[in-house]
């Protein structure tokens, strides 16, 4: 099988100058003859998979982060060129709601033994997501948490300088006043933080919505009206271990349009990138994009594989015991 390979060399904790052709042995390992494409930090990959789907290509792999990979599927969207991925991001948030390994020969093990499934994309107003869309704190946030993952890498004191950055703002953002829509109702909120989420994690592992589905047709809202600045970063800290919070005022709804108007205006980031600000309609786009993920007899086969060794692996997000169904209030929104 022939493929384009869209690889960011930078993605991940740490350099590997064997890289490229530890994936190119991998590939081919698979019967895979792969076109190598590097992004640049000028080309993100998302012009790369728009040219590899225009000249035909059947399946586009890209081998990066989250970031990288969905630059990638923005390129594919809408397309018949299937997406395949290989994780190599400090997060891999995408892959873990995907079930795709980030063992490389697993995952290049998907493309072949894999099925072929088209899953939905968000859109806010007119930006494509994979994960999620986030109104007000976290989007005020993002710039900073980017500042500080960057300087781990490379700068220990611009790390430092942008976490008490980020600090601060924590500290001074107070709640805004909202008015949602969405699907025939509406809510007026005071809120610091509205997340509207197409895929079960994002960020620092958040698993905000454990139940989203990102081939349901539906996004997953979520916001605690009235919150203290404690009741919220209790709310992340539980979303991070799979938890949910058990907080009256924790709202979660299931819709495929939201409408989100903020007084004062409140930023909005889609994927960690910041898109503008409020008035924002959030819609899904079903069936977007083809991607490539594992059978269920796979996922068993690589968890058998990857059992003792990886405590801390995908398989124990998606297998976690602790992960429970949230409840879904629908008494705060009145009809329209
Ligand atoms: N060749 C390159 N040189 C420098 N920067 C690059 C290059 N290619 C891509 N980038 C930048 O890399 C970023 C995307 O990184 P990516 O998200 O894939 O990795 P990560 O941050 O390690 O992973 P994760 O998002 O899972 O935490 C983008 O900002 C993009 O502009």
């Amino acid at each position: 099988m022939n493929a384009v390979l869209i690889v960011n060399p930078t993605s991940g904790p740490s350099e590997n100058s064997q890289l490229v052709p530890d994936l190119t042995n991998a590939l081919q390992s698979q019967g895979i003859q792969a076109k190598i494409c590097p992004t640049t930090a000028e080309e993100n990959g998302q012009g790369l998979a728009t040219a590899a789907a225009k000249s035909g290509a059947k399946l586009v792999v890209v081998a990066g982060g989250d970031g990288t990979i969905e630059a990638v599927a923005r390129g594919l969207a809408h397309t018949q060129t299937a997406l395949g991925i290989i994780p190599l991001g400090t997060r891999n948030n995408i892959a873990a709601s995907l079930n795709i390994p980030t063992d490389m020969a697993q995952a290049v093990q998907v493309l072949i033994e894999g099925e072929r499934s088209q899953f939905d994309l968000g859109k806010a107003n007119n930006h494509y997501f994979m994960e999620v869309v986030g109104i007000g704190l976290e989007a005020s946030l993002f710039p900073c948490g980017d500042d500080v993952k960057e300087g781990i890498k490379s700068n220990y004191w611009a790390a430092i300088k942008s976490f008490v950055a980020g600090f601060k703002t924590f500290l001074q953002f107070r709640p805004h006043r909202l008015v949602l829509r969405f699907d025939g109702r509406r809510a007026r909120l005071s809120t610091l933080q509205v997340n509207v989420c197409n895929s079960p994690r994002y960020g620092i592992e958040f698993a905000l919505a454990p139940q989203a589905k990102m081939n349901d047709g539906k996004l997953d809202l979520i916001y605690i009206n009235q919150p203290s600045k404690w009741d919220h970063f209790r709310h992340f800290f539980a979303a991070m271990r799979g938890k949910h919070l058990p907080h009256e005022r924790l709202k979660m709804y299931q819709a495929s349009t939201i409408e989100v108007r903020a007084y004062p205006a409140l930023e909005v980031h889609a994927d960690g990138e910041c898109i503008g600000t409020t008035p924002v309609i959030v819609e899904v786009v079903p069936k977007a994009l083809w991607i490539y993920v594992p059978t269920p007899e796979l996922v068993v086969t690589f968890t058998q594989q990857n059992s003792a060794a990886e405590k801390n692996s995908i398989f124990d997000f998606i297998q976690h015991p602790h992960i429970s169904e949230p409840q879904i209030p629908n008494s705060e929104a009145s009809e329209l």
